[in-house]
């Protein structure tokens, strides 16, 4: 490898070795084992594609809420059409103009909540939550759940309504206190950065070329299934028309 060609996380991470070892930098080595590499790349894989599979999930909500809610699907595919036309495929970089679709995949991951309840923490001294005393060393886990689904702070809260996420000029505002689909705090999930563009480039694409309606005499209503670990929708099926060539 060349250590001005870096072609993705493993060269990274290997190049990040190298400097050590040339720097004789025992502190940084020592994190920087092949057991430590090792694990880094699997929590990415796994947590990113195989274990709960998050990125896959949210995207059967979306596109099974799209299929049960044609006047949405109507919309997010009119902003689609209006900025990116239907000659050429969305792009990262189209992502800022095409706030209604990103409102529309914000409020899939409220509604469907991939993850239901966050990895276990440790607390590391005695605090206190919400009026509640919680000891050092208690087992602790979000429950994100409960956060999308609390009355309190969503309207109407059981209604699928992107505008919840838009500010007055139609553009992504700030994000509501009760939205954490990926956490927050020192573990909050790592791969936010890479699955938010990522999701938004196959949701957007997806819709530019596909209409998606649900077959005749299908409740619209998302049922949900999964488990406790891992929200999922209950199997479904859609009927995918060609938006493009027709
Ligand atoms: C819609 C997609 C995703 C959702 C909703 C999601 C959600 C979460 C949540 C709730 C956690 C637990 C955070 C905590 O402990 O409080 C987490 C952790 C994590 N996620 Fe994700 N995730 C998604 C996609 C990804 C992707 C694509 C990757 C990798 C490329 C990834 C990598 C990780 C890792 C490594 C952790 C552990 C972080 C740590 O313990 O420090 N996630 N994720």
């Amino acid at each position: 490898m060349i250590s001005d060609k870096i072609r993705d996380f493993t060269d990274s991470l290997i190049l990040a070795r190298k400097e050590a070892e040339q720097e004789e930098n025992d502190e940084v080595l020592s994190q920087l084992t092949n057991t430590h590499l090792r694990q880094t790349l699997m929590d990415i894989f796994s947590a990113g594609i195989d274990m709960i599979d998050t990125s896959r999930i949210t995207l059967y909500f979306a596109v099974r809420y799209m299929a049960g809610l044609p006047d949405i699907q109507s919309k997010v595919q009119e902003e689609i059409d209006r900025v990116v036309g239907k000659d050429r495929l969305p792009t990262i970089k189209d992502r800022e103009n095409l706030s209604y679709t990103e409102a529309t995949l914000h409020e899939a991951m409220r509604l469907g909540t991939v993850v239901p309840v966050g990895l276990p923490h440790s607390t590391m001294c005695d605090t206190k939550v919400g009026g509640y005393d919680v000891p050092q060393d208690t087992v602790v886990m979000i429950n994100h759940w409960a956060l999308h689904h609390d009355p309190n702070y969503w309207i109407d809260v059981e209604k699928f309504d992107p505008t919840r996420y838009l500010d007055e000029n139609g553009k992504l505002g700030m994000k509501p206190e009760s939205w954490l689909p990926f956490s927050a705090g020192r573990r909050v999930c790592l791969g936010e950065v890479v699955a938010k563009p990522e999701l938004h480039l196959i949701f957007a694409t997806i819709m530019q070329r596909f209409k998606i309606t649900l077959p005749e005499g299908t409740n619209p209503e998302l049922k949900l299934g999964g488990s406790s670990s891992n929200t999922q929708p209950a199997p479904f099926q859609i009927i995918v028309e060609d938006r493009i060539n027709t």
